[in-house]
């Protein structure tokens, strides 16, 4: 049975590489935020301004809760999740937990041309990105650590560094 939870900072690649990884492995791919999404008829946007980002985080967890009992899975989760409720616990329990650890300047130039989708990072000039960034990933540290493996996932610019990715963390996960 194959139970695999990537989690990591927005723009970290866990969507690109989750879905690249699963289909290697054969084995359904789960994105947490587009099965939010399609539960809820709702984007993530929509979720946040509508409930705030605390009844988001309610949902969030109950609907980790429910992918957490599928088998043969890879689950991309939100930036967020590991950090909320004992999230982090719970993955550790029931699957194997990966960080996907990217230097601050790339995930600056990842979310630069990404953040529309992002409701946290709407609105941020550059250099508020930059910051903001970089403190988040300081207080999320702590909860990303706990992951079981961690994985630089700074090569995910081309198909061929997505699927040389893919590889490398096949080999770390021994699978
Ligand atoms: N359609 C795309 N065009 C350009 N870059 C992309 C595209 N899809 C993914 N990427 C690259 O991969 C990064 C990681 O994205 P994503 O997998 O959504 O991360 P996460 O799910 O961790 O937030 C993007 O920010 C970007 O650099
Ligand atoms: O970091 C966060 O708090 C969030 C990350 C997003 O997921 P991605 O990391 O896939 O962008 C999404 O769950 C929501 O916008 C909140
Ligand atoms: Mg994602």
């Amino acid at each position: 049975m194959m139970r695999i939870f990537l989690t990591g900072y927005m723009g970290a690649g866990k969507t690109t590489l989750g879905k690249a990884f699963a289909r290697e492995m054969n084995v359904p791919f789960i994105d947490l935020d587009w099965y939010i999404e399609e539960r809820f008829h709702k984007s993530i946007r929509e979720l946040f301004t509508e409930r705030g980002e605390a009844s988001f985080r309610e949902l969030e967890r109950n609907m980790l809760h429910e992918v957490g009992e599928f088998e043969d899975v890879v689950v991309s989760t939100g930036g967020g999740t590991p950090c909320f409720f004992d999230n982090m616990e719970y993955m550790n329990g029931c699957g194997q937990t990966v960080f996907l650890d990217v230097h601050p300047d790339i995930l600056f130039r990842r979310l630069r041309v990404a953040k529309q989708q992002r409701p946290i990072l709407q609105g941020k000039t550059d250099e508020d990105l930059r910051t903001f960034i970089v403190e988040a990933l300081d207080k999320r540290a702590p909860f990303y650590s706990q992951a079981r493996y961690r994985f630089d996932a700074g090569y995910l610019e081309s198909r061929s560094q997505i699927s040389e990715s893919v590889q490398r963390l096949r080999q770390l996960l021994g699978l």
